[in-house]
């Protein structure tokens, strides 16, 4: 009940910060519209009364003609605001939801399932919470008629005191339906994920070529009916029970409002109530039945609105519960004598095998780093702890001393580039694409341009037909689509955007790329991490299974299975002739 009411706080707080006026004026001509009905009612039992009594209708008929123009005025003003109050609300919650998302510093969220499966209903149910904000402010506009009605109701008998009672009855079995939906919706939501996956899959051209060289069609079709049925069955054995609740509240109710038609009839047989009486009865009498009938709708789709605010508010929660906390230093401007791990070991949440384990490495400050070794071996792993997109299971990663964990995780980010193999595709002009590595230098033409000749892009960039300002990506009418290698390239310049940072990952950003052009690339990594070096002692980590590349790296980090196998410069480790050696000998020999 607590956590309800907090959770209609919480989507209130959403609405007036979203819309202040519009939700201002949607609230108020809800709630007049809702009074403004049992009002005509009580008009028209003056005017009977005014006939009975021989004393003019006057004041019955100012009663209903100023509740029809509050009621018809208020309907013109609700139906204008809205819609707009709606997509107000959507909007900031989307924003809300990525902001959240977005900044919490790890990728941990992306890979607990339970997590994942909340953004799975939170993006689905959310338009429940655009739609959310209409249905509180109807909810509280019935609450308002509601009030009205008994409180006319009473002044007839005591009696009606207890109709709201079988109201209740209906809104709690209405209540208790929608939880029932929602928790079937909660129970199926990793199988709804796995159909958004196949079907994002089966529609989007990025995966066409494989899913028709592989004739995937029937296999996904077919694994997306098992899916759906999954999916469905629950969900529909929860609608089905939902329903029987829903009715039993109903039958509940319809007896006792006949009941209550009944005894004002007899109360009229006993001269207790007279004409007006009876025509205000008769006829508010089905509006607590609507107004029920209302409210059992609104709190069905307020359940469902509170269930996903309540899963927001936990996202929100999760978001502070993982924010660096106690005292961070900011990063630092230059590296003295470089990043330590000291036994670290690291398992990925919920992974049975630690992926990496006792890992003892020094990258000293100012140098070029490679990682190599097979499949799986744990390099990528250790380029996601250095941006610490995770944080060790145990041991320590130091920079200059200081464990990675005291330093803000914004502040190293900002500190630091990257360019990863699966890079994002940024379907913008080419300018902003590569000009959003560092966002405050997005407009920064000659920083964009020196990117582009760090990348080796100038040849991409040259034959685009309006160069940096064209349109990129297919989506787009005019926008001009890549091939891997360039959209590569792209990815690597904007990698190139930041001014020396001090820590510089390359995770096979040039996979796309053939050997010749990489090595060259790297040539030229080379030199940029020396001036880099000299001006900040930044060290840049690059992991390839291109052994021509790495060669010229300063110290070269075998990784062999969630170890560090060997490491070395090129000429220690050939002296050495272990794992390294022979991997090189092997790679050479098949390029001869
Ligand atoms: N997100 C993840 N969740 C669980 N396990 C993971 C995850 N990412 C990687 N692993 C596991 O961690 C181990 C190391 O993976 P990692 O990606 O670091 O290897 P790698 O050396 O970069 O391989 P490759 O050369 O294929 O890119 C692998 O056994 C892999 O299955």
């Amino acid at each position: 009940m607590r956590e309800t009411f907090r959770s209609g706080l919480t989507l209130f707080g959403l609405v007036i910060r979203s819309a202040p006026l519009l939700a201002a004026a949607e609230f108020s001509a809800a709630i007049i519209i809702a009074v403004a009905v049992p009002l005509q009612t009580y008009g028209l039992g003056l005017v009977v009364d005014g006939i009975a009594a021989g004393d003019g209708v006057l004041r019955g008929m100012v009663v209903l003609a100023g509740a029809i123009i509050a009621y018809f005025g208020c309907r013109i003003l609700s139906s204008a605001v809205q819609s707009a109050m709606e997509d107000r609300v959507e909007g900031s919650l989307n924003r809300e939801l990525l902001a959240i998302t977005t900044g919490i510093p790890g990728l941990e969220h992306h890979e607990r399932p339970d997590v994942a499966d909340r953004l799975a209903v939170i993006r689905e149910e959310s338009r429940y919470l655009k739609y959310g904000a209409t249905t509180l402010a109807s909810a509280l506009a019935v609450a308002a008629g509601s009030v009205t009605v008994l409180a006319l109701l009473v002044v007839v008998h005591p009696l009606f005191i207890l109709l709201p009672l079988l109201g209740t009855v209906r809104v709690l079995c209405a209540g208790r339906a929608g939880r029932l939906r929602l928790r079937a919706m909660e129970a199926t939501a990793d199988r709804h994920r796995m159909i958004d996956m196949l079907t994002e899959i089966a529609k989007s051209p990025r995966h066409g070529l494989e899913v028709r060289t592989f004739r995937l069609g029937d296999f996904i079709t077919e694994r997306l009916a098992l899916l759906h049925s999954q999916r469905d069955e629950p969900r529909w054995a929860a609608a089905k029970r939902a329903a029987g609740i829903d009715v039993i509240g109903r039958i509940v109710s319809a007896l006792g409002y006949g009941g209550a038609i009944g005894f004002v009839v007899w109360l009229s047989t006993q001269g207790t109530v007279g004409p007006s009486e009876i025509v205000m009865v008769v006829l508010l009498v089905p509006q607590v039945d609507r107004a029920a009938a209302e409210l059992s709708n609104s709190s069905n789709e307020l359940t469902w609105a509170l269930g996903t605010v309540a899963n927001f508010r936990w996202l929100r929660d999760y978001a502070r519960s993982h924010a660096p906390t106690g005292e961070l230093s900011p990063a630092p401007a230059r590296l003295e004598t470089g990043i330590r791990f000291s036994d670290v070991t690291f398992s990925y949440p919920g992974a049975q095998r630690a992926s990496l384990e006792s890992v003892d490495l020094f990258l000293p400050a100012g140098s070029t780093v490679a990682f190599v070794g097979d499949n799986g071996a744990g390099k990528s792993t250790l380029v996601k702890l250095l941006a610490r997109f995770y944080d060790p299971s145990r041991g320590t990663i130091e920079v200059d001393g200081q464990d990675l964990r005291q330093i803000d995780p914004e502040s190293w980010r900002r500190a630091m580039s990257a360019g990863f193999q699966d890079f994002v595709k940024f379907e913008f002009e080419t300018k902003e694409a590569i000009g959003i590595g560092d966002l405050p230098r997005l407009d920064d033409r000659a920083a964009i341009e020196h990117a582009v000749v760090r990348a080796d892009a100038e040849g991409v960039v040259e034959h685009l037909p309006s160069g940096l300002d064209t349109q990129i990506g297919s989506r787009f009418s005019g926008g001009v689509e890549l091939s891997g290698g360039q959209w590569q390239r792209v990815a690597l310049a904007r990698s190139f955007m930041r001014n020396d940072p001090v820590l510089l990952l390359l995770d096979e950003p040039t996979a796309a790329i053939d050997p010749e052009s990489e090595s060259a690339l790297f040539e030229r990594f080379a030199a940029a991490s020396a001036t880099t070096a000299a001006n900040t002692g930044g060290i840049t980590v690059l992991v390839s299974h291109r052994f021509s590349t790495v060669r010229m790296a300063d110290l070269i980090v075998v990784v062999e299975d969630g170890g560090i196998a060997e490491a070395g410069s090129h000429e220690e480790l050939m002296a050495a002739n272990g794992h390294y050696a022979e991997m090189f000998e092997l790679q050479a020999r098949s390029y001869r």
